[in-house]
C-alpha cells in the first residue's frame, strides 16, 4: 500500500546545525506513529518540513499519496491533508469555540455575513464526532489547557486532514485529560486518520504507537513496529545507554537544621476564581529535596508563587530562625531563593539572547570586578553546565530561540543552579525533557542537595517526585492533604492523599 506521507532523504542545515541529516519516514493512513528522540535529535524540524513552515535542504524528496510535491506553506499543507498541533497552542482565548474552529475561513450567508447558526452547528457535529462535550458558543478563555487542546483537534478535523501531527499534546495535561486526548487519538486513527505523535513520555508511547521512529542527532536510526519494542530497547535506541544504567541510587543529603519554616500560608485576596490556599504549613531542611506533589489545581505553582513573593500571601516565612516578609522576587532573591519555573518560554529565558547571556543574568556580578564582566570566566562557567546537562548548542553564543524545547529548559536549570540559590524551587523541572536529561537533572539536583542546597520540586509526573524526593507534600484543593516520609511514599499512598 502506498503510504499516504513518505519522505526520503530529507536534511536540514542551520547556521552551524546539520538539524536533519538524509531523515527518511514513511506514515501510513489510520497509523498512530510515534517520533522519538532526545532533544534536539530533529523532531520538530522534521515536522516544520511537513507542515511547510520550513523548507529542507535541495535533494529531498517529500511524497504525498505517491505523488512528489513540494510544500510550500501551511496552508499548502493542509490543503494536502496535513494539519499540526503544537504544545504551545494556537487558540484565540476571546473568540468562541466555534469561531476558533473556523478561523478565517469563516462560513458566509446570503447577505454576506457570517452565519453564526452554520458554524455553530458545524462545530457541535464535529465535537460529538470525537465525543466530547463542549458549547460551540462558550469562549475559549474559560475552558480547560484539555479542552483548548481538544478544539484544535475539531479544527483539524474540519479541515479534512488526513495527517494530524501532535507535538509532544500531553506535556501540559492533567492525567484525566491525556487519557482522553490518548482516546481520541486512537479513534481518529480508526477512522483512516494518519496520526503523528511525538512524546518523551515512554508509558504513552507504549499505550498508543502501533509504530515507532526514533531519530538521533537529525538522523532515522529505526522505525519499529510498537510491538516489537521493549523500553530498554527505545532507552537505547535514543540516548544510546541502558535504562537501569541512567538513573542512579537515591542518596539523601537532608541534614537535621531546618533553613525555611513555613506557617500558616493563606491566599490574601479572597478570590472566586482557581484554588484557594489555605493554611499550607511545613519546613525544608538544609540538604533536603522535597517533593510537592497534587493533581492539576491542586494549588502546587501557586504556593511556590508566594514563596517566591509573585503573588500575595498571608502567612508566615522564616529562612535560618529569622522571618522574613517577601513582597517581590527581588526579596525572595536577596534572601537565598530562586525558582526554575514551569512556563520557561514567557518568565524563565529572553529568547533573543544568547545561551551565555540567558545564563549569567542571575549571577553576572559573580564575573565582575570593578565595571567589567570577565568574559572568559563567564564563557567557562556557562560551558561547564553546557557539560553537565548535556545542552546542544553549536556554541554559549547561540540564540536561546534557536535551542529546542527541551535544550531550552536545560539553560533555565543551569542559569538558576549556577547562581547557587540556598533554596531553589524547580516547578516542572523535566516537562518537555528526553530521558537521558531527565536523568542529568536528577543527578544535578541531588549533587546541589549535597552541596548543602535545599531543594523543594514541584512535578505532576508521580514517579519522578518518588524518585528524587527525600519526603513528599502532598496537596488538594490548595490545603496539605498529606506529607510521607521517603519510605512511606509510594505511588498508591500519594495517589490517595492528592485524591481523597
Ligand atoms: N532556527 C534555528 N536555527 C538554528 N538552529 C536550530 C533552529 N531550529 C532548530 N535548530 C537546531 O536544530 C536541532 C534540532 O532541533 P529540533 O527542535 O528539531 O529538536 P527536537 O528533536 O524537536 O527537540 P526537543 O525534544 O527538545 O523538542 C537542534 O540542535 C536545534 O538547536
Amino acid at each position: 500500500m502506498t503510504p499516504f506521507l513518505e519522505m526520503t532523504g530529507i536534511s536540514k542545515t542551520f547556521p552551524g546545525v546539520k538539524a536533519l541529516d538524509h531523515v527518511d519516514l514513511q506514515l501510513r493512513a489510520g497509523e498512530v506513529h510515534v517520533l522519538a528522540g532526545e532533544n534536539g535529535a530533529g523532531k520538530s524540524t522534521l515536522m516544520k518540513i511537513m507542515t511547510g513552515v520550513l523548507r529542507a535542504d535541495p535533494g529531498g524528496v517529500i511524497e504525498v499519496e505517491g505523488e512528489p510535491v513540494t510544500i510550500k506553506d501551511p496552508v499548502h499543507a493542509r490543503a494536502l491533508g496535513i494539519s499540526i498541533i503544537y504544545q504551545e497552542l494556537a487558540v484565540v482565548n476571546n473568540l468562541t469555540v466555534a469561531e476558533n474552529v473556523f478561523l478565517a475561513r469563516e462560513p458566509l450567508g446570503p447577505s454576506g455575513l457570517i452565519d453564526r447558526r452554520r458554524m455553530n452547528a458545524e462545530t457541535r457535529a464535529v465535537l460529538s464526532e470525537l465525543g466530547v462535550e463542549i458549547d460551540p458558543e462558550a469562549m475559549v478563555g474559560t475552558l480547560s489547557i484539555g479542552q483548548r487542546q481538544l478544539i484544535e483537534i475539531a479544527r483539524a478535523i474540519s479541515y479534512r486532514s488526513k495527517l494530524i501531527i501532535m507535538d509532544e499534546p500531553t506535556a501540559s495535561l492533567s492525567h484525566h485529560e491525556s487519557a482522553t486526548l490518548l482516546r481520541m487519538v486512537r479513534k481518529l486513527a480508526g477512522q483512516g486518520i494518519g496520526i503523528v505523535f511525538i512524546s518523551h513520555k515512554l508509558e504513552e508511547i507504549f499505550e498508543i504507537a502501533d509504530r515507532v521512529t526514533v531519530l538521533r542527532d537529525g538522523r532515522t536510526v529505526d522505525t519499529r513496529p510498537a510491538d516489537g519494542m521493549t523500553r530498554d530497547l527505545l532507552v537505547r535506541l535514543m540516548v544510546d545507554r541502558d535504562l537501569d544504567q541512567l538513573f542512579g541510587h537515591h542518596r539523601s543529603h537532608a541534614t537535621d537544621e531546618v533553613l525555611m519554616s513555613v506557617r500558616g500560608l493563606s491566599e490574601k485576596r479572597a478570590n472566586d476564581e482557581g484554588v484557594h490556599i489555605s493554611d499550607v504549613s511545613f519546613d525544608l531542611r538544609r540538604g533536603e529535596v522535597l517533593g510537592f506533589f497534587g493533581l492539576v489545581g491542586a494549588g502546587r505553582t501557586e504556593v511556590m508563587e508566594m514563596i517566591f513573593g509573585s503573588r500575595p500571601y498571608l502567612g508566615e516565612i522564616s529562612i535560618s530562625g529569622r522571618s522574613v516578609r517577601i513582597a517581590s522576587p527581588s526579596d525572595a532573591i536577596e534572601s537565598g531563593i530562586g525558582f526554575v519555573t514551569e512556563d520557561r518560554q514567557s518568565l524563565g529565558l529572553v529568547l533573543g539572547m544568547t545561551v551565555r547571556e540567558n545564563f549569567s543574568l542571575t549571577h553576572l556580578s559573580e564575573y565582575c570586578s570593578f565595571d567589567f564582566v570577565n568574559r572568559r570566566r563567564e564563557t567557562s562557567a556557562c560551558e561547564a553546565y553546557i557539560k553537565t546537562l548535556g545542552i546542544k548548542t553549536p556554541s554559549p553564543e547561540q540564540k536561546v530561540l534557536n535551542l529546542s524545547g527541551g535544550n531550552q529548559q536545560k539553560v533555565v536549570l543551569a542559569k538558576w543552579a549556577a547562581r547557587r540559590p540556598r533554596i531553589l524551587i524547580v516547578d516542572e523541572p523535566t516537562r518537555g525533557i528526553d530521558i537521558g536529561a531527565k536523568a542529568e537533572v536528577h543527578a544535578l539536583l541531588n549533587r546541589l542537595a549535597e552541596e548543602g542546597m535545599s531543594i523543594i520540586v514541584v512535578s505532576s509526573d508521580l514517579p519522578e517526585v518518588l524518585a528524587i524526593s527525600d519526603r513528599v507534600i502532598v496537596l488538594k484543593e490548595g490545603r496539605i492533604s498529606g506529607e510521607l516520609s521517603r519510605e512511606e511514599a509510594t505511588q498508591e499512598g500519594v495517589m490517595l492523599a492528592a485524591t481523597g
